[in-house]
């Protein structure tokens, strides 16, 4: 081992990985007699291409990617459950993994067997394992249903204890795929504790998950997979990010040069007035298909006139991926007084506002009206243009306000004074 391996807990060395995928299966004994020599055929799927990087002790990292990009399936390589092709994976520790439902669980055996066996199997003596057992199931919350076959388990039940037994067995790695997306709130909040255990404790931990929030919490560095590739790989708020752009798309620029000519926004209006063109600005001015959360940034809309129009109203309507309007902006209660625009004559509408908004897709529907009318629209180009919010701290709200908190302690009242 070189004394590059020596330092890292986990170091993936040029690997590559690839699935034969049956195209055609001789199934029964009359199809082999039938015809004796025909060949099954195969497809060949590249699942991780030429990937290295290295884990240190005590680090914490985070796997990220969009569905099928391969990160479970290097996990699983990490764990021995798949033979790598080529490179070679080195693992310097001890390690626990928490793979996928049910992987190490006999299903005809009950929880305590199960616990048992697994934690001697990931290196408890058969004492010890005994001896946790009772902090494993009251981990899982699954004492009433220690003496269930595991088949009869809900998948909630068979994560919570599947993730007991890899925390109680004093691993110094652990490989953990995908835990946050099964269990109910209670449970999630639960690991989270353990991850900021785990974290404390220099343990070292490879997590993958699609909670980029999770992975800028805990994460120290990410990797950022795609098609089998790791195409990006730092510190866990830039993959955030990164991995966001990748999965809302970064061609809401795109979107608007379609809409422009037509072809897909859905248009509504009496005429006087088009809306030519729309596009967000960043913090410093310039165009972008992708906000930042809390930083300031525009909407801006290009408005031709073909007939003489006084003080017309302009708006915009931003709505999310849900389409619930998160924020509506109009001239009608901002500066009444827009002007007079004679036939040919254009207008820019800016509207600024600091980004609160959660990350994810957008949608912008602009509007131009006749002013004293709520009515009379001119023009309104339905979900005109589009952009992603992108930033990792995801709380799940609709907005992500800027906000401080306190906490005081206040005096304790001495027991005689509290009246009955
Ligand atoms: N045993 C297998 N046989 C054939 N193909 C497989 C096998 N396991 C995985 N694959 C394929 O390899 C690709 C990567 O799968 P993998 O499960 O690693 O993706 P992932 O990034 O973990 O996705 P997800 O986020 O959906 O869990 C997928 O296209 C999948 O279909």
């Amino acid at each position: 081992m070189s004394p590059k391996r020596a330092v890292a807990a986990v170091a993936v060395d040029n690997v590559s990985k690839t699935f034969r995928v049956p195209t055609e299966r001789v199934h029964t004994l009359k199809e082999t007699a039938l015809h004796p020599f025909r060949r099954s055929t195969y497809d060949e799927f590249v699942a991780l291409k030429d990937i290295s990087f290295d884990v240190g002790h005590g680090e914490f990292l985070g796997i990220v990617g969009r569905n099928g990009s391969g990160k479970s399936t290097l996990l699983k390589c990490m764990a021995g459950i798949y033979r790598v092709d080529t490179g070679g994976i080195y693992v310097d520790g001890r390690l626990s993994a928490f793979i996928e439902l049910g992987v190490g669980f006999n299903p005809d055996l009950p929880a305590r067997d199960n616990v048992l066996i697994n934690g001697t199997m990931l290196g408890l003596s058969p004492r010890e394992a005994r001896r946790r057992y009772d902090s494993v199931i009251d981990f899982a919350e699954l004492r009433e249903f220690e003496h269930l076959k595991v088949k009869n388990y809900s998948s909630g039940m068979l994560v919570r204890l599947a993730f007991a037994v890899m925390i109680h067995v004093d691993a110094e790695i652990l490989l953990v795929d995908e835990v946050l997306a099964v269990g109910d709130a209670a449970f999630q909040q639960k690991c989270f504790d353990e991850f900021y255990r785990l974290r404390d404790e220099n343990r070292t931990v490879i997590l993958v998950t699609h909670d980029m929030g999770a992975v800028e919490r805990f994460c120290d560095s990410a990797v950022l997979f795609e098609k089998g590739d790791m195409v990006s790989q730092g510190d866990s708020h830039r993959i955030g990010v990164e991995y966001l752009e990748l999965n809302f798309g970064r061609a809401p620029a795109i979107v608007a040069a379609e809409a422009a000519d037509g072809s897909d926004a859905q248009r509504s209006g009496i005429g006087g007035a088009e809306i030519v063109e729309a596009w967000f600005e960043d913090q410093h001015g310039a165009r972008a298909s992708n906000l930042e959360l809390e930083r300031d940034c525009r909407f801006a809309a290009r408005i031709r006139f073909t007939a003489a129009v006084d003080h017309p109203v302009f708006g915009v309507t931003l709505e999310n991926a849900a389409h619930d309007n998160v924020f509506t902006a109009s001239t009608q209660w901002q500066e009444a007084e827009t002007g007079h625009f004679a036939a040919g004559e254009e207008a820019v509408f800016r509207v600024q506002f600091t980004n609160v908004l959660a990350p994810g897709r957008y949608d912008a529907t602009p509007s131009v009206s006749q002013r004293g009318s709520g009515t009379a629209v001119m023009d309104r180009r339905e979900r005109f243009i589009s952009t992603v919010v992108s930033g990792t701290h995801a709380s799940g709200a609709l907005l992500e306000l800027p906000y401080a908190s306190a906490v005081e302690r206040s005096a304790a009242q001495p027991a005689a004074e509290v009246e009955s």
